[in-house]
């Protein structure tokens, strides 16, 4: 996630890519950047020179290691799951800390990013940093952080729930004799298809209805889709996704 954010600020023109500096404990990873972008491999001991540190590490390493990431004069943007701000800012010994939800739309540029910060990141100018670090990967939306989990259920986790049923019916396509790499391909493009008539759509279920013919080919697959409970399904993966970035956040 952090590589993505960088692609996508460096080809906005956002920073310079001299402005940058990364930090990774896989050198390979450091390596890959500083050759393709030429920007400053840091140490942690640097960290303190930053004026902005985007946090794109697992939220259990995180918490192994927030004593050594804390600088007092730093503003924090973190991208990690179910870490509060209340922790982030407990945990780093600053105030000015933003909390970011992407989703990996962020590596083509096409992320839906939730984004919220606390006064003090509003007032240094990181909450207004955070939303144009984000808007050079997609679009960024506030919400309140009371919701970060919920949006973090559903639309940071949601493309794996979106790539199983690509998968799904790219099996269904397979099953009913349709070659795998047509059936893969075509999965995937219906799904992009049907994603641009939504945006035209008051309710999904307007699209549903005009594609299903009375007596057609259509209304016998919705039944078998209402018959193995899939709404249920994916309401259930989003309810178990928020409380998993609840659990992730807990702090003591
Ligand atoms: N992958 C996704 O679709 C999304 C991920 N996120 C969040 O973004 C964060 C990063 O996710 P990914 O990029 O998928 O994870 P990742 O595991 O690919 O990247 C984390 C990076 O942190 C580095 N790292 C681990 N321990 C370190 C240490 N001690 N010092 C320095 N670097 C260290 C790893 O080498 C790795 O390059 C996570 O907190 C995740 O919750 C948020 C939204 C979507
Ligand atoms: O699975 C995860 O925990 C992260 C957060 C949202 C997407 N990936």
């Amino acid at each position: 996630m952090g590589g993505a954010v960088m692609e996508g600020v460096i080809s906005k023109g956002l920073l310079k890519t001299s402005e940058i500096g990364i930090i990774d404990h896989n050198p390979s990873i450091v390596d890959k950047w500083v050759e393709k972008y030429g920007v400053r491999p840091m140490k942690m001991s640097e960290l303190g020179q930053a004026e902005r540190v985007l946090l794109a590490l697992q939220p259990r390493h995180f918490l192994q290691l927030s004593d050594d990431l804390a600088r007092p004069s730093v503003g924090y943007i973190s991208t990690m799951a179910g870490i509060s701000t209340t922790v982030l800012a407990r945990r780093l010994g600053t105030k000015r800390v933003v909390r970011v939800m992407p989703n990996l739309g962020a590596t083509i540029g096409k992320s839906q990013s939730a984004v919220t910060g606390t006064k003090e990141a509003s007032e240094y100018g990181d909450l207004a940093f955070g939303h144009e670090l984000f808007s050079s990967v997609g679009s960024v939306y506030d919400i309140p952080e009371n919701l970060f989990n919920a949006f973090t259920g559903m639309v940071g986790s949601g493309p794996a729930y979106a790539a199983v049923f690509a998968e799904a019916l790219a099996d269904g396509g397979v099953r009913v004799g349709l070659p795998r790499s047509q059936a893969n391909e075509l999965a995937a493009k219906l799904l992009i298809t049907t994603g641009e008539l939504l945006l035209q759509k008051a309710h999904p279920a307007i699209l549903k209805d005009e594609v299903a013919s009375p007596g057609g080919t259509t209304i016998a697959g919705l039944e078998q889709i209402e018959r193995y409970t899939f709404r249920a399904a994916a309401i259930e993966a989003v309810i178990a996704a928020t409380k998993r970035g609840t659990e992730l956040g807990m702090d003591e």
